[in-house]
């Protein structure tokens, strides 16, 4: 993370994603109907989804389409709760005023709003994000909205936004390079495009985040991820530890205790 930060600083780019992965080993198979309910009950402003032992709750939408109107909700900027309230609500307002996530989200809209604006006639891009508060952290957001003017289904429009900066970085292929040089990870089908989409076009893609992969050859594992954008004012150690805190839905759900 180090050299990712010196590599910004000397003006090579201005943002690189990297990304960390746990493995996690249960005494028996592990079922993704399990942790599905547990996501599910527990990350209410999330995306929770199951697809080939990819299993996860994602509160960031790539891209949904209904009907020609395109919509996005960026994030980018991240603080871990403490879970006391008053104490969450305080960090809720620095993060909102954070010169380096402000900084980070910026990036991450600009390359939806500049890819989402090659397919539509006329956009909305907010001037300032909201805060979305989750159970483990808060981020900055951004609704991003487009009236999609050249058909474009909605995986086609996914194909567009991906790797968006929230999960590469800026410029994009220096930060791709950047990760395959430093990150020594696979990373699969996480941060990757995950969804549905109908026979008119119309689905949501959300990016593949706050989640693991089952083992193919092992029912017993499973590898979850998490990642942290980088940038000039990033301090290493506060990212390991958002890291970790983006372990926490996947941990939580493998950990708890089964319900009825
Ligand atoms: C890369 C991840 O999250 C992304 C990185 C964020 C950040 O660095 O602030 C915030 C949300 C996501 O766009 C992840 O959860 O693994």
């Amino acid at each position: 993370m180090g050299e990712a930060v010196e590599r910004i600083t000397s003006g090579a780019l201005d943002k690189v994603v990297l990304a960390r992965s746990l493995v996690a080993r249960a005494e028996a198979p592990i079922d993704p109907r399990f942790l599905l309910r547990r996501l599910a009950d527990s990350y209410d402003n999330t995306w929770v989804f199951a697809v080939a032992g990819l299993i996860g709750a994602t509160p960031e939408m790539l891209v949904r389409l209904d009907r020609g109107l395109a919509s996005s909700r960026v994030l980018a900027g991240t603080i871990r709760r403490t879970g006391d309230d008053a104490h969450d609500l305080a960090l809720s307002a620095s993060l909102a005023r954070s010169s380096k996530d402000l900084e980070e989200h910026e990036y991450a809209v600009r390359s939806v709003a500049d890819a989402l604006g090659r397919h539509c006639a006329s956009m909305n891009v907010p001037e300032s994000p909201f805060v979305l508060h989750l159970p483990n952290v808060m981020h900055l957001a951004t609704d991003v909205a487009g009236a999609v003017e050249d058909g474009a289904t909605s995986l086609e429009l996914a194909a567009s936004l991906h790797p968006s900066a929230a999960v590469c970085g800026t410029p994009t292929a220096t930060a791709d390079a950047l990760i395959t040089e430093l990150e020594g990870l696979d990373r699969g089908c996480y941060a990757g495009p995950v969804g549905w989409m109908d026979a008119a076009g119309d689905g949501e893609w959300g990016i593949a985040l706050r989640s693991g992969q089952l083992d193919p050859a092992d029912p017993c594992q499973i590898s979850i991820f998490a990642g942290c954008g980088i940038v000039a004012g990033s301090d290493p150690e506060d990212e390991v530890a958002e890291s970790d805190a983006k372990f926490l839905p996947m941990r939580d759900a493998l950990t708890a205790a089964p319900t009825a």
